[in-house]
């Protein structure tokens, strides 16, 4: 039985056609899992606009509610306290990739989720196990509402969210190319011993609750370290293709 494929040493092709028509009408759900840094969220929004599909993020609505929960004065370790605040939470969160939002009551807090003090807290959260069921059930309702045509990405969207997924991929980069991202990402702010808080020892919390760093049977590995992020974007649509109707793209070189 196969276990585990390894698509990221697979020949990138940025010449990537318009998929906008794959499997129009029918389900097209794209589960995408990985460490932070790994590129899930800048690849999956990508993958969504070349698809023609909805997008969520799901870490966005972890960040959310660890926003809500600081504003609102909750110990984050007092995991009955979260728990309740998930499910009060007014979250309103876009699912378009051509204008992203994160809501909470009339608050727009799409900026202040990225900011270093939610990724620090973020993980405390995230291991609340009664906070997650709240959101996974929001983000099932979510795919659900988008007629189940979304790329969903997060950290247990192959195995937990959306195990029967058309599409299961799990992005992933060594540790230096993903420290190195979020650096330039943060503007060269952070120094290494505060990267490797945020992306390293957060992997490792969250870990504790979520298998994210090995792929569970039946989902590709896409391996971005030594890819720019066109030529990850050219390999996940590949694997997407390849999942869905058995079809690679033709290289330019092969068209030329
Ligand atoms: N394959 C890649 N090569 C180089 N940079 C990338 C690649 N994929 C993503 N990036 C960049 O790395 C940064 C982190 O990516 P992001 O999508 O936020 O990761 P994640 O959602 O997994 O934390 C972003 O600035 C993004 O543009
Ligand atoms: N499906 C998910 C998505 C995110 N999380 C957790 C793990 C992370 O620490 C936070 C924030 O996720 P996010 O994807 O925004 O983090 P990165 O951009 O990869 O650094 O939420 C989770 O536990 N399960």
């Amino acid at each position: 039985m196969e276990t585990q494929d390894r698509a990221g040493g697979q020949t990138p092709d940025s010449a990537a056609p318009d998929l906008r028509h794959l499997r129009l009408g029918k389900p097209l759900v794209v589960a995408i899992d990985g460490p932070s840094g790994s590129g899930k969220s800048s690849v999956s929004r990508e993958v969504a606009r070349r698809l023609g599909l909805a997008y969520l993020d799901t870490g966005a609505m972890y960040r959310a509610l660890t926003w809500h929960c600081l504003a609102s004065g909750v110990e984050l370790d007092d995991a009955v306290a979260v728990e309740a605040s998930a499910r009060a939470l007014k979250l309103e969160q876009s699912t378009s990739v051509e204008h992203e939002f994160v809501k909470v009551g009339d608050l727009d807090i799409t900026e202040q989720i990225r900011e270093p003090a939610i990724s620090s807290a973020v993980s405390a959260v995230a291991t609340t196990l009664g906070a997650r069921t709240e959101l996974v059930r929001r983000q099932r309702e979510a795919i659900t509402h988008a007629a189940k045509r979304m790329v969903v990405e997060g950290r247990d969207i192959t195995t937990v969210v959306a195990p029967t997924a058309e599409v299961r991929l799990l992005l992933t980069a060594s540790e230096e190319a993903r420290m190195a991202r979020r650096g330039m990402q943060l503007g060269g702010t952070q120094t290494a011993e505060q990267l490797t808080s945020q992306v390293l020892a957060r992997d490792a919390q969250d870990s504790t609750v979520v298998e994210f760093q090995r792929a569970a049977d039946g989902v590709v590995t896409v391996d971005s370290s030594d890819l720019d992020f066109e030529q990850t974007v050219a390999v996940v649509l590949r694997v997407v293709l390849e999942a869905v109707e058995g079809k690679h793209f033709r290289s330019s070189a092969a068209e030329g």
